[in-house]
């Protein structure tokens, strides 16, 4: 089964309620590839969860960027899973690499989130990835291994889990990873997957790449054979992410 192509906007702590509904119209103006080459999926901060589901074309889909661990409660500032599912926001991203250097989320936390939104019915887009340190060490493999894991030991659906892989130094600096480099972490995921959950999850799952990526680059990063889309975080609020989507098409003819 051929893994059709994804590409997320993150769109982080950014923009004002005018500036997101001009984001929004320059989406719903593009022409893009078809729902069956690629799936659209843009995270607005939660404010403007609701504002962008309301104006979205109904062929792109929204992500909240983050949700509690658990049922709701008294847990100031937080957002749970089930107002997520009751507003009808289909996806969450957890386990963003800011969120774990900034917020101090760990591996196993991450894993219980992924469980818990997964359980309440939210597609999940989990990310992974190394520091520079860790790469510059030769521990990259180490590292992804032991956040996916995390989150493996936890989940046995896997039909509902994107794995963005977003290496931290590549993140929000210009330096995307290469071609090969991003290749190379996508194949060794996808056989750890075989080999610790099963062929099927690692022959199925989406494993997307995230740091850097922009209208220049996303062709030849997409084209990578074990590279099946795309967590875009500053460009998604440019009018290049339609070129973003765009690249689904180099799969059409992979
Ligand atoms: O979630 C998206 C990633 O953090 C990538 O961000 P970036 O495209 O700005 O490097």
């Amino acid at each position: 089964m051929a893994r059709k192509f994804f590409v997320g906007g993150n769109w982080k702590c950014n923009g004002t309620g005018e500036e997101v509904k001009k984001i929004v119209n320059t989406l719903n103006e593009a022409q893009v590839p078809s729902q069956d080459l690629v799936e659209v999926v843009v995270s607005p901060p939660y404010v403007f969860l609701p504002l962008v589901k309301s104006i979205l074309r109904p062929d792109f889909h929204v992500a909240a960027q983050n949700c509690w661990v658990k049922k709701g409660g008294a847990f100031t500032g937080e957002v749970s899973a089930e107002m997520l599912v009751n507003l009808d926001i289909p996806w969450v991203i957890l386990g963003h690499s800011e969120r774990r250097a900034l917020l101090n989320e760990t591996n196993e936390f991450v894993g219980d989130k992924v469980a818990y939104a997964l359980a309440q019915g939210l597609k999940v887009i989990a990310c992974v990835g190394e520091t520079l340190e860790q790469r510059e060490a030769g521990s990259t493999m180490d590292v992804v291994a032991a956040q996916t894991k995390a989150i493996a030991d936890r989940v046995s659906n896997w039909s509902n889990v994107v794995v963005a892989y977003e290496p931290v130094w590549a993140i929000g600096t210009g330096k995307v990873a290469s071609p090969a480099q991003a290749q190379e972490v996508h194949d060794e995921l996808r056989k750890w997957l075989a080999k610790n959950v099963s062929a099927d999850v690692a022959a199925a799952t989406r494993i997307i790449y995230g740091g850097s990526v922009n209208g220049g680059n996303c062709k030849e990063l997409g084209g990578q054979a074990d590279v099946d889309g795309f967590l875009v975080g500053g460009a998604s609020l440019k009018p290049e992410f339609i070129d973003i989507i765009k690249a689904a098409e180099v799969k059409k003819s992979a």
